[in-house]
This record gives structure tokens, sequence and C-alpha cells, in this order.
């Protein structure tokens, strides 16, 4: 008889059924060359958040929380479990230099759609603050960007107040020509937790609103249809922003920002889903949770299945 054959590597002394495959199993450690469809890579910045916010621990939680599903969806009979997520690991971030850590997010971004275009990039935040270095590295290959950003908040605040924080990507994106603000759509936009000014400025810039009012009158499909239709006319590429916050706070208690009267999860796993199918729909962040007050990572868990919609999507429209 073979000696310990019952003893494992720590971590590794679980139960394991020989037919399901976990969502983790999905994530190939990035070997410097080759590369799957599928791209994931941690941008671990929080220090720009307004509140206090751990959010840069957020790329582990999320990783982990993959090992909790399988790779079988069975709304659609579609298993993802032959494909590849290449893991590219995490953006090393500057311990005190919110802006040279925000360079670093968009010159990896930059290099990484360079070498590999036809990678669908999975960026997991950090705060909202990464979204304006990503989408920036995004642009430099792609060009003609619209976002859409599913999010409660704006984040089109002033600089002169804070610099850089989670409440400014998207005036950045905007006010340094990287998009047009006709090129993003917000969704989930709600109440009290924005001022008219920054309602105005988005308005003025073009920027099309979709608020939870909207959201909860409408078919979030017909929404996410009518937005894609409205930006494929215009740009070669489109980058969802995932801020977790657009989810009501019984759905998103690892978020700094919570409040009432938010999306419900399965109206954003239906509108992400959907968006997978669109092939002009090239990477996708997911932002803004903290898995240091989340209650039994149910925040990270949501975005772990934010993943597996996405990819669900691609893999019904034939593009994984
Ligand atoms: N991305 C989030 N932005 C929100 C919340 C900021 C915070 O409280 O950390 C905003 O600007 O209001
Ligand atoms: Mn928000
Ligand atoms: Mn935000």
């Amino acid at each position: 008889m073979q000696p310990f054959r019952f003893l494992k590597e720590s971590g590794k002394a679980v139960f394991q059924d020989r037919y399901v495959k976990k969502a983790s199993e999905m994530l190939h450690t990035w070997d410097g060359n080759q590369a799957g469809r599928i791209g994931i890579i941690g941008a671990p910045l929080s220090k720009s958040s307004i509140s206090h916010s751990g959010a840069a621990f957020a790329p582990g939680a999320i990783r982990k929380m993959l090992s909790s599903y399988s790779t079988y969806s069975i709304e659609e009979d579609i298993d993802l479990s032959d494909s590849v997520i290449t893991d590219y690991g995490d953006i090393v971030m500057h311990p005190t230099d919110i802006v040279e850590s925000q360079k670093r997010i968009a010159e990896t971004i930059e290099q990484l759609v360079a070498v590999h275009p036809d990678v669908l990039f999975i960026i997991l935040g950090g705060d909202h603050s990464i979204s304006f270095p990503a989408v920036s590295g995004f642009q430099k290959h792609w060009r003609k960007v619209g976002v859409i950003q599913f999010d409660a908040h704006h984040d089109l605040r002033n600089l002169d107040d804070g610099g850089p924080t989670n409440g400014t990507p998207f005036r950045s994106l905007i006010e340094s020509g990287t998009i047009k603000g006709s090129h993003l759509i917000q969704i989930g936009i709600r109440d009290f937790a924005n001022s008219k000014t920054y309602t105005e400025y988005g308005k003025r810039h073009g920027v099309s609103i979709y608020t939870m009012k909207d959201v909860r009158n409408r078919d979030i499909k017909e929404i996410i249809e009518e937005s894609v239709q409205q930006l494929e006319r215009e740009v070669d590429a489109i980058y969802i922003s995932v801020d977790m916050d657009v989810l009501d706070q019984a759905y998103a208690p690892g978020c700094p920002a919570i409040g009432p009267g938010g999306m419900d999860s399965a109206s954003l796993l239906d509108a992400v889903a959907l968006l997978g199918e669109y092939e002009i729909v090239k990477a996708m962040d997911i932002v803004e949770i903290d898995p240091t007050i989340d209650f039994r990572d149910v925040t990270s868990r949501t975005a772990a299945w934010v993943i597996m919609q996405f990819l669900k999507g691609k893999k019904k429209a034939g593009w994984v």
C-alpha cells in the first residue's frame, strides 16, 4: 500500500467531484507568450478611493470565488469547461503615488492589448479610478472606444478638489479626449448619490444616462440593445465598466458607497451576458469591491458571476 495516500499539499485537501469542473480551473497562469481568447488582470489600486477602501484585495477575492462555481450554464446549456482564461497576474502599484500607479495600469493594458489584440480583457479593480488608465491603454489600440458604465454614480467629479479619485475616471476620459462624452453610456445612476452639477456636466457632454427609474420601468435587455446600437455606429470597440455599487446595498454589501434603490443582481447579470454576445464588446472591468467589509464574500461572488455571464454571452455567440 502506498503511504500517505490521503495527505495533500496545504489547501488542496478538498472534495473533488470528477464530473464537476470549477470555474477557477479555467484560470491558467500566463507563461509570457501564449494567450487564449480570454485574459484576466488585476489592478489592485484603492488608495485613490474617496471613502476608505480595501478594493486592492478584490482581484484575489474574485479569483478565489470562481472556485465556488461550476462552468456549466443550465439556462443556456453552455459549458465553459474547455475555455481557458489566461491569468496575467496583477499590476504592481506604487505605494504612495496614485498618478504613477495609474500610469502603470495604462502602460500595462496598452502593451497587452498591442501584443494580444484578440484577447478579451477582464480587468479586476481596484476602485473605479483604474478605469481611466485602463480605458486609456485600451484606446491606444482600438482608437474609437465606447464605454458602457454600470454605476450608481456618474464619476464625473471635478479634479481640483481631490485629484484623480474613484469619483473622476469618466471626466478624465472625456477631458483627455480619450473618449467622446457621446460615446459614454451610464446605466443605473440613482437618487441621492450624485449632484445636479455632474448630471448637467454629463448631459452637456452628450453622455447617455439611464437612471434606476429607467432600469425599473424598462426591460434591461432593451436598454442594452439600444445602447449597443447607438455605439456600434460610431466606435470600433466597446469597453464595459462594472462598478458593483450599481447594485442595491442588499446585493453588494462589500462596496464602500452602498445605498438602497439599486439594481438587482439578476438584471446586472442578464445585461452583462447580453453584452458578451456582441463582437464589438472587447473588454470589461469590475471595480469598487472592498473584500474587507464584504459579508460572506457576497459582492466578490457576484463579481465572479459577472465574469461567467460575460463569457457565457461570448460562448453563446461563438466568440470564444
Ligand atoms: N466610483 C465611485 N464613486 C463614488 C463613490 C466615492 C466614494 O465614496 O468612495 C462617488 O464619486 O461618489
Ligand atoms: Mn459607484
Ligand atoms: Mn464608479
